[in-house]
């Protein structure tokens, strides 16, 4: 497969203090590659500095010949007064050819909805107008911050599905960001676990088939609250989630103030 983009060696720094630091990831034609990580990791910045919108403090993304970006944000901010249809909507993008939004809409199965008020869509419906407009102008790398976001878990897995299907078709790259490995799982190529750093990274396979994460998603009902971000790091953060060097982990000693058996 050919390399769409390089994540080389890519950090930043907010306040003095790293929030990225030498994160090395390639996203090839034709794959999809998911970014998990807790809250606060990192993931939306990465994303911005693949867009230019966030410089990288060092490091750089490469780009491996055209890249024509379609990206997705989490949410969709428009004026509630402000009268405005599906197809109005995707007319405001620049350079569009207005031709291609019949095809799009039908492409995520909403060609129905092209004369409906945006206000009034659900939230499934919200995101499919969204990806409609990644697809405009034909990128070959789709860039989806959280597109299942406000959708219920019957919605999260016919997105998924589409986006699968819209991958096979246009054979892009897909870089998206996810908070759910258990339901995305199916339908990603390479799973990439960052906090601060990459923690780990591979087939959903590789990830999930460590026990300590098996361990998780055995249990039926605890795997979408505790299992996401459950796999095994052969490293220990401390609390301003720099690595400790292995001398510096102290074992926790039990004593009279344990809450726990
Ligand atoms: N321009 C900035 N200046 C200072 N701090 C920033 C800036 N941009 C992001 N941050 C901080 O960097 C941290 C990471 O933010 P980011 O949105 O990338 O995380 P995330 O992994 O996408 O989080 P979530 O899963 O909650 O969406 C946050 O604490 C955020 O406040």
């Amino acid at each position: 497969m050919k390399p769409l983009i390089t994540f080389d060696d890519i950090g930043i720094e907010f306040d003095g203090r790293a929030l990225l630091s030498h994160i090395q990831i390639k996203i090839h034609e034709g794959e999809i590659v998911t970014l998990i990580g807790p809250n606060g990791s990192g993931k939306s910045t990465l994303i911005r500095i693949l867009l230019g919108l966030q410089i990288p403090t060092s490091g750089e993304v490469v780009y491996h010949g055209k890249t024509r970006i379609g990206y997705m944000p989490q949410k969709l901010h428009i004026d509630p007064t402000l009268p405005l249809s599906v197809t109005d909507f995707l007319s405001l993008v620049r350079k569009v050819d207005k031709h291609q939004i019949p095809e799009v809409l039908a492409k995520v199965g909403i060609e129905k909805l092209a004369k409906k008020q945006v206000h009034f869509l659900s939230g499934g419906e919200t995101q499919r107008v969204l990806l409609a407009r990644a697809l405009l102008n034909r990128p070959n790398l789709l860039v989806l911050d959280e597109p299942v976001q406000g959708v219920d878990v019957n919605g999260q897995v016919e997105l998924y599905n589409l986006i699968s299907s819209i991958r096979d078709e246009l054979q892009c790259g897909v870089l998206m960001v996810s908070h759910d490995l258990h339901l995305v799982m199916a339908k990603t190529d390479t799973v990439v676990c960052i906090n601060q750093h990459v923690c780990c990274s591979g087939t959903p396979q590789h990830v999930t088939g460590h026990p300590a994460y098996q361990a998780l998603f055995g249990i039926p009902g605890a795997a979408e609250s505790i299992a996401i971000y459950s796999h095994h790091h052969d490293h220990v953060h401390d609390e301003n989630g720099e690595v400790l060097a292995a001398d510096d982990i102290v074992p926790h000693k039990h004593g009279t103030s344990c809450q726990h058996s």
